[in-house]
């Protein structure tokens, strides 16, 4: 928690200006208590009107500087907690988009979701909390503890009765309501994950007549989640009435031994009636604490939370001097690449070399689970090797900056994936500034333009979350758009050709061949249509290389590609 009240940094001068007024209210509500007293034992008693209407009027300005101070106060700590939590807010954000894939594989998405918003917002209650009462509870406190000996050192003995009293009510709830606020997040993680998953596999949940279970599924969660909150509010709305309880039993037991004290001429009224309010405010202000001391661990959970993304250092970075690239441009080379997945038993790939050239297309056709992703993953560096080293241009991929790096590539990744927005919007994801000829051109090369005439809007139409609004084979051609925008030296398409009918697919690979006639093209590919006119074909087989060579070559030395061939062959004369 203190680790993170450091983003308060940037608001020192209001932060400062927010201490200076609690005080001023602290002070100005301490102040009250003892001009009412005087204005009873001075004007009531002595019936001196002129001291009533003075110190009255004295009273008044007290208590709207008091206001004053106190709204001030409030606006600024408002404003500046808001502005904590949206400072840590986009910093989580940041920090997250810099994570490798394998630290969303260990963290997953829910949670980071629920640490961005809910954990967020609960520091940031609590740093409004901790802004408002940090000064103004203890000073009131002791304030008050000092203005009531003031007034009757005897009658004070109330007090330290009472403290004691409340403050292992205090203690009490503190102890049953700290472990239930814990698990409370825990809980929100979990129905945020059942939620997520529910809403985007609606479409297999439905095919599957899996509603009923997945509603099941949703109220478990929703009522676990309910159960430990009716806990938690039946606890704060148990701690209200016995806070009041003993404060009007305290106020009972002050006013007994007060009047029995003004009975026997020790005290005056005025001053019994400071007293109580002394009392009242030494109390409340436990009272406020004691909520700090609820609100505070729950908020150091959600802390915790936060600072476990904060921390985490990505398992890929750049390096402190990224190396300019050499060699020709946009040559891949794979030297003698071993990975491991954290955790797999056998690596995914292994002791894989090849070179696919500037001007040449080079395929990587397997079985599934053969390594294909995997390979055009590590040449984005979404994973770093273990083994061996993948070179673009000639320099290690783990020198470049990223963004270099990536900047070079035009990836079509297997599960198209859109943005909400429009389709022009979408293309130009790839290239920010690219100007309406050059969108057009992409879609009509990506064999897109013919769909998207037809589309309400043209490229102005609109695409919903997670492009549900056009077809798989569209959607994929959308995505192909979006990197050949821009014209990068590297195209990396994986596997997206296997969504297209034969047509569609020998007409785009056409198009595509005058489109990337410099660039280094990456293509993984299912069919062997797809891949036969390929410069080279790399053939994988469980994380290895089987063979490499044209089609032809293949053929006549790889019986792994044979096979392949042979039952797509099978299977197409068949049908
Ligand atoms: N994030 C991951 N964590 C752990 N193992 C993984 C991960 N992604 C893939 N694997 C494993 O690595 C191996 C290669 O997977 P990869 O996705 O590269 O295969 P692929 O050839 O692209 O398959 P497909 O044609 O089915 O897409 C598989 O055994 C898979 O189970």
């Amino acid at each position: 928690m203190v680790r993170l009240l450091r983003y308060l940094k940037p608001y020192s001068l209001p932060v400062s200006a927010i201490l200076l007024l609690a005080f001023l209210q602290a002070v100005s509500e301490l102040y009250l208590p003892t001009l009412m007293a005087d204005i009873v034992d001075y004007g009531i008693v002595n019936g001196d009107t002129g001291y009533i209407v003075r110190v009255g009027g004295m009273m008044l300005l007290v208590a709207l500087g008091g206001t004053l101070v106190a709204v001030l106060g409030s606006y600024l700590s408002a404003r500046v907690s808001v502005g904590f939590g949206r400072d840590l807010r986009s910093q989580v954000f940041r920090k997250v988009q810099g994570f490798s894939l394998h630290d969303f594989d260990r963290l997953g998405t829910a949670t980071l979701i629920t640490r961005t918003t809910n954990d967020i917002t609960q520091v940031q209650m609590v740093v409004t909390m901790i802004l408002r009462m940090m000064i103004t509870a203890p000073m009131m406190a002791i304030g008050g503890v000092v203005m009531a000996v003031s007034k009757d050192p005897t009658l004070s003995l109330v007090i330290v009765v009472v403290i004691p009293v409340l403050a292992a009510l205090i203690g009490l709830m503190a102890a049953r309501g700290i472990p239930l606020f814990k698990a409370m997040q825990v809980k929100i993680d979990r129905l945020n994950r059942v939620v997520r998953e529910g809403l985007t596999g609606i479409r297999v949940i439905r095919a599957f007549n899996r509603t009923d279970s997945e509603t099941v599924r949703f109220q478990e969660a929703n009522r676990d989640l309910t159960d430990t909150a009716i806990q938690v509010n039946r606890l704060m709305g148990a701690m209200m009435p016995s806070m009041m309880l003993l404060l009007n039993l305290t106020t009972i037991a002050i006013i007994w031994f007060g009047g029995l004290r003004i009975d026997a001429g020790q005290m005056q009224v005025g001053d019994l009636m400071a007293f109580i309010q002394y009392v009242m405010q030494i109390m409340f202000s436990l009272v406020m604490v004691s909520m700090m001391f609820v609100m505070v661990p729950r908020a150091s959970a959600s802390a915790v939370r936060i600072n476990e993304v904060l921390a985490v250092e990505p398992g890929v970075q750049d390096p402190p001097a990224p190396r300019p690239a050499r060699g020709p441009q946009g040559q891949v080379e794979f030297r003698d690449v071993t990975f491991r997945y954290p955790g797999a038993e056998r690596p995914a790939l292994e002791g894989i070399s090849f070179t696919a050239r500037p001007g040449e297309v080079t395929a990587i056709i397997g079985g599934t689970g053969a390594g294909k992703t995997t390979l055009v993953n590590l040449i984005l560096r979404f994973y770093d090797v273990q083994e061996g080293a993948v070179l673009v241009d000639g320099v290690d991929v783990r020198e470049w900056a990223q963004a270099d790096l990536r900047a070079r590539i035009g990836y079509v990744p297997q599960k198209a994936l859109l943005f909400t927005g429009t389709v022009a919007e979408n293309i130009r994801y790839g290239k920010r500034d690219a100007t309406p000829e050059e969108v057009a051109h992409a879609a009509e090369v990506a064999q897109a333009s013919g769909f998207i005439a037809e589309l309400a809007g043209g490229y102005n139409a609109e695409i919903a979350q997670g492009g549900t609004n056009v077809s798989g084979g569209q959607k994929q051609r959308l995505t192909i758009a979006r990197a050949l925008v821009r014209r990068p030296q590297i195209y990396l398409f994986d596997d997206n050709f296997s969504a297209l009918d034969f047509k569609t697919d020998a007409r785009l690979r056409a198009a595509l061949r005058r489109e990337t006639s410099q660039a280094t093209v990456i293509m993984v590919a299912q069919r062997v249509s797809t891949v036969m006119d390929a410069d080279q074909i790399i053939v994988l087989d469980e994380g290895r290389i089987a063979g490499i060579g044209t089609h032809r070559e293949l053929l006549r030395n790889c019986d792994v590609y044979r096979e392949i061939v042979l039952s797509q062959l099978t299977e197409e004369e068949l049908a």
